[in-house]
């Protein structure tokens, strides 16, 4: 089992960052936030102090036969110039709808061995409801150098690699959909229904409603997961449509301690290729 990131000598914050903490250190010029919202409007409705904006199909290929991959590293050197980050740059992101846009780009981070970054819990949300000063100008970065490589290649998983790993009983999926679409009920691929084995616990299962999103309490989820097979000892692949509430779980995962690697080709792939075995 993966330790949980903690908060340690080179990280300012820790991995789950409460909004009062983050608060406490908006002044560290280290700290660069991202807001990545899902309604750009809320953007401009108002932001935690500081967040320069990131629109979120920036973090995606966008093109077929893998849409939702990451764009390549020429796309991410760019993106992550642009928006001012170096190594030293502690990079905490938030959206406006429970932490899917925030986390594909912590997983995206993660991938290329950013070293520093954390998720604001519970996003604008828990910012508003714990009466935090929001601010509606824009900022602007400061643009920089940024030579992104993939130097985590573990954070992601191919398809023929889990289609090779199919049956074993170390392997557990976690298909971050609804359970419509896990059924094979609504989709719109060729093929609609889920990857064998794969158990469904649907993103949103991982938020607390009542606690403005955060992340449910870790024992309550660590126990769920158990009931679904899946426990700290597997090696677990995560994903959904197009790797956005996947890259929710995958968070999750990461904070509760888990093996854990995202499918980014996700349904999007899995359900148009003709060699991938399909259950419904
Ligand atoms: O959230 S999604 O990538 O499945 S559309």
């Amino acid at each position: 089992m993966r330790t949980p990131q903690q908060s340690s000598e080179a990280n300012i914050l820790p991995l789950i960052v409460e909004p009062e903490t983050l608060q406490e250190h908006l002044d560290d010029p280290q700290l660069l936030i991202i807001d990545v919202p899902k309604d750009s409007g809320s953007y401009t409705q108002g932001h935690v102090p500081g967040a320069i904006f990131l629109e979120s199909r920036r973090l995606m290929n966008g093109q077929a036969p893998l849409p939702s991959e990451a764009p390549d590293v020429a796309a991410l050197s760019a993106l992550f110039s642009e928006l001012g980050l170096t190594r030293d740059t502690h990079v905490v992101a938030y959206d406006d709808e429970g932490g899917g846009f925030a986390a594909r780009l912590l997983w995206t981070l993660e991938l290329i061995g950013h070293p520093r970054y954390s998720y604001l819990n519970g996003g604008i949300h828990a910012w508003r409801a714990a009466g935090l000063a929001v601010q509606t100008e824009p900022n602007t970065p400061t643009p920089s150098t940024y030579h992104a490589e993939i130097l985590n290649p573990e954070t992601r998983i191919t398809a023929d690699e889990i289609k090779e790993r199919l049956g074993e009983k170390n392997l557990a999926i976690w298909d971050a959909r609804s359970p419509a679409e896990y059924r094979g009920e609504t989709g719109q691929n060729k093929r609609l229904g889920h990857i064998p084995g794969a158990v469904n616990m649907e993103w949103t299962r991982a938020m607390d409603p009542e606690r403005n999103l955060r992340i449910r309490g870790y024992a309550e989820l660590v126990n769920e997961l158990d009931t679904l097979g899946i426990t700290q000892d597997m090696d677990v692949v995560t994903h959904c449509q197009g790797h956005h509430r996947s890259a929710f779980t995958w968070l999750v995962g990461r904070a509760l301690g888990f093996n854990i690697r995202g499918y980014a080709g996700s349904w999007n792939e899995w359900g148009n290729r003709d060699d991938t075995p399909v259950e419904t």
